[in-house]
């Protein structure tokens, strides 16, 4: 295995771990990983799998497995830590990359990249965006459950390494609008929580109006504080973002018609949320829902929903517990109607 790889990947879970094994064999990758994810893929390799069809599997003895920070050394590295470890990483990674780096946070939230970009003087550290789910279903079996194309910031470092991508069956879109990306995945995101609360795969979930009205409310305020700080939302899909809580808010029969591409997710699909919850690790609710309540707070305001998401997240950290759509539904409209 080459001394100095093509390719780090910075925490290999669902989404490095998926990552990082369709580019495996197309250039010299290095999964940086915990000890238990060392020995699950030492003993059993790595088995990537996508709804469409595809299908590899990588012996454990052909993966490039390091431990430490030390060897996280390449010209570029994926960061696809979970958000919580995001600063823990940056500085790990500041005492170890070259100058002449390229990262590329492959994570959820609106303020990972940035972290990195501060910690990481005089790197060159860029935004990127996961549109699909990855579920780890067994140990060491990462799969691709639902469609979509990765996005990173417009920089003319990435440029070389598009075509790798492109081979690697993962087409990277460069976007110039990356923060807009970022805000308009994180509508989206805020469904991460109420499917761990909703115990059911994303598809059942989304399919069931009562669900879609708890979301529709946490997007709402979401969206009326992007509006309120002139924030721009990407339109990632046919309809405008603004119309999405609209949307969500239609009857099912309808709602499989109009947004067939939203129920195009594998059966089996859950939100990384449900991941954290099930691996009884801390989520990632700071960064998604927390981000929602740290603007509306920029300007004066409130975000109860998201706020009560937040708290009934941490209950369920603490302690599991499965939820109705009615009963989430009744308690986030009376933390909407609650006065301030
Ligand atoms: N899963 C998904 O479908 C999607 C996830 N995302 C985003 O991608 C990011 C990663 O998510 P996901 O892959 O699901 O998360 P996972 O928890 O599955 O993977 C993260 C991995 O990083 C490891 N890790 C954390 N810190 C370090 C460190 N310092 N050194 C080495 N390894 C480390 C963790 O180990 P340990 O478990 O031992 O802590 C874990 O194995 C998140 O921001 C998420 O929101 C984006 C789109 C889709
Ligand atoms: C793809 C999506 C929105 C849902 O799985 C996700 O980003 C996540 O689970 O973190």
């Amino acid at each position: 295995m080459s001394a100095v790889p093509e390719l780090v990947v910075y925490g290999t879970g669902s989404v490095g771990g998926y990552l990082g094994g369709r580019l495996h064999g197309l250039t010299a990758v290095r999964f940086i990983v915990r000890e238990r994810m060392l020995r699950t893929l030492r003993e059993r390799g790595m088995t990537l799998t996508d709804l469409h069809g595809f299908q590899r599997v990588i012996d454990g003895p052909a993966l490039d497995l390091r431990t430490g920070a030390a060897d996280a050394i390449a010209p570029l590295v994926l960061v696809t830590v979970k958000s919580g470890d995001t600063p823990q990483a940056a500085r790990e990674l500041a005492d170890v990359l070259p100058a002449d780096a390229l990262v590329i946070s492959f994570q959820n939230g609106l303020h990972n990249a940035e972290l990195l970009r501060a910690a990481l003087p005089g790197r060159t550290v860029l935004a990127g965006m996961v549109p699909f789910n990855v579920l780890q279903r067994e140990p060491g079996a990462f799969h691709q459950g639902s469609s979509g194309e990765l996005m990173v910031e417009d920089h003319p470092a990435l440029q070389r390494y598009l075509p790798l991508f492109a081979a690697a069956g993962l087409p990277i879109e460069p976007r110039r609008d990356m923060a807009a990306v970022q805000r308009a995945k994180l509508l989206f995101n805020l469904n991460n929580a109420i499917n761990a609360l909703s115990g059911l795969p994303l598809r059942d979930e989304l399919a069931r109006r009562g669900w879609r009205r708890c979301l529709a409310l946490a997007q709402g305020e979401a969206l009326a504080i992007f509006a309120r700080l002139g924030l721009p939302v990407a339109k990632l899909t046919p309809l405008p973002p603004r119309w999405l809580p609209l949307l969500l808010k239609l009857p099912d029969a309808l709602f499989a018609r109009v947004a067939s591409r939203m129920l195009a997710i594998d059966p089996l699909a859950r939100s990384s949320t449900w991941e954290d919850l099930q691996a009884g690790r801390r989520t990632e609710v700071d960064a998604l829902h927390g981000a929602v309540v740290g603007l509306a707070g920029r300007v004066g305001q409130r975000a109860p929903v998201n706020q009560r998401i937040i708290e009934l997240v941490r209950e369920a950290e603490a302690r599991p517990v499965v939820w109705t759509s009615e009963r989430l539904l009744q308690e986030l409209s009376s933390a909407a109607n609650k006065p301030a």
